[in-house]
């Protein structure tokens, strides 16, 4: 049973393909993170809403939506935070932060420690070809953190700078705004529980 106001995505949303990585070990922490219980993927009911029109929207270009996290308890943030303290775990350093000293991950703002994602209407995203499966190239990994990363970096190719800006585009259009360091990472604007955190387990 989930808190009123809330909904489970893939309930809503039949086709949008989830890849919920902190709940599996294919993070930058590289083991489950606190809170994740189940490959489910939670949200308000108005950021659902408005993402739904962004998967229609997309369909008709063969294209769709995959989500990597949406609601983030409070405790899984807490996890990132105990994590970060301890220098000496650098497990996935190579694959998602080589050029960020780990103890600037929170101060350089690619993870925060009271994070718009556990108010409920944000998460993280890309788009995938409806016909080959593929994820459309980004120009980097998700929660690759560093500079490579920031929308408006310049040295990607044309196709990655298309992609990138077909998925801002797209989910500005339909309501959210865009977190300018983290190309995936999105809010929706106007969001019901703005200035509440919440943790109740992603189950
Ligand atoms: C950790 C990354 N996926 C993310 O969501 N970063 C923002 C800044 C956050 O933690 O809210
Ligand atoms: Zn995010």
């Amino acid at each position: 049973q989930l808190p009123d106001g809330f909904v489970y995505v893939e309930d809503e949303i039949l086709d949008i393909q989830l890849e919920m990585r902190y709940c599996l070990n294919n993070n930058f922490v590289g083991q489950p993170i606190d809170g994740y219980h189940a490959e489910v993927c939670i949200l308000t009911k108005e950021a659902t809403h408005a993402l739904k029109k962004v998967q229609e929207a997309l369909k008709k270009q063969n294209l769709g939506l995959k989500i990597f996290d949406a609601y983030r308890p409070q405790r899984a943030v807490n996890h990132f935070s105990k994590w970060a303290k301890n220098v000496n775990d650098t497990l996935m350093k190579q694959e998602f932060y080589p050029e960020v000293d780990k103890r600037n991950l929170f101060n350089e703002g690619y993870i925060a420690s009271r994070s718009r994602h556990s108010s409920g209407s944000t998460l993280d995203l890309t788009i995938v070809d409806l016909l080959t499966g593929e994820e459309l190239d980004m120009g980097t990994p998700y929660d690759y953190f560093g500079k490579a990363s920031w929308l408006l970096h310049e040295a990607l190719t044309e196709t990655q700078k298309s992609n990138r800006m077909l998925l801002h585009n797209t989910m500005i259009k339909f309501g959210f705004r865009h977190y300018p360091q983290e190309w995936w990472h999105f809010t929706l604007r106007g969001e019901p529980f703005k200035n509440q955190y919440f943790d109740f387990p992603v189950e």
